[in-house]
């Protein structure tokens, strides 16, 4: 049983991890969409449709782990179902990331393949469990889609074959990166923009 986190810390976490997206691009327009677990059976999440760069305490609910909101009339992220599936998933996650940056969008179009195979970088050893550059690691790959349930759905079923681990991508869309908190899903974050970056360049230089 986890202890309850009060919502203010958890708030300001998201709100300052928003200006840090914003400010590397990687939130435009009102893309992307954050969270973190109040408890056992809350998340905080951001509402939709709002700019990730400038949130206030007013741009954000608290829903339970079906996505539902707790006494708030903000409408939820349009993708709240694939963050409080994560948190069902796995009980050690207390924060979601998700993020539209140009590298994500372009990389995960260009890989055909359900998941992304990335090897031969130090920065991997951003993301925990990693110690060597020689791994091979591999994020999953889902197709897009308007329907969250379905995509919640796929991921659960990946999720059955072996646990993922720091972050998925939504093709042509985003990446979802996650950790223990927000200090943890922002390494996360960046540690795989960092290699998608990497590897959208190694793929244009030797196709
Ligand atoms: C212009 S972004 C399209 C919707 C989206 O993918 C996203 O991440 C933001 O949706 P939200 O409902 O969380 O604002
Ligand atoms: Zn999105």
């Amino acid at each position: 049983m986890r202890t309850a986190i009060p919502s203010a810390i958890v708030s300001s976490a998201l709100i300052e991890a928003g200006r840090w997206i914003d400010a590397q691009g990687w939130c435009p327009a009102t893309g992307g969409n954050f969270s973190a677990r109040l408890s056992d059976d809350q998340a905080l999440v951001t509402a939709s449709g709002r700019h990730k760069g400038r949130l206030t305490d007013e741009d954000l609910l608290t829903v339970d782990l079906d996505g539902q909101p707790l006494e708030s009339k903000l409408k939820p992220s349009a993708e709240t179902l694939l963050h409080t599936r994560l948190y069902q998933l796995n009980s050690a996650i207390g924060a979601v990331l998700h993020t539209h940056s140009v590298a994500s969008t372009v990389l995960s179009r260009l890989e055909r393949d359900d998941w992304l195979t990335l090897c031969g970088y130090e920065m991997q050893k951003s993301l925990s469990g990693n110690q060597s550059h020689e791994a091979t690691i591999q994020l999953a790959v889902f197709d897009n889609t308007q329907d969250m349930q379905a995509l919640a759905e796929q991921l659960a079923l990946r999720w059955q074959q072996a646990p993922l681990n720091w972050g998925f991508l939504v093709r042509g869309h985003g990446l979802y990166a996650w950790g223990h908190d927000v200090n943890e899903a922002r390494r996360h974050l960046e540690g795989l923009e960092f290699l998608f970056a990497c590897e959208l360049e190694m793929r244009r230089l030797r196709p």
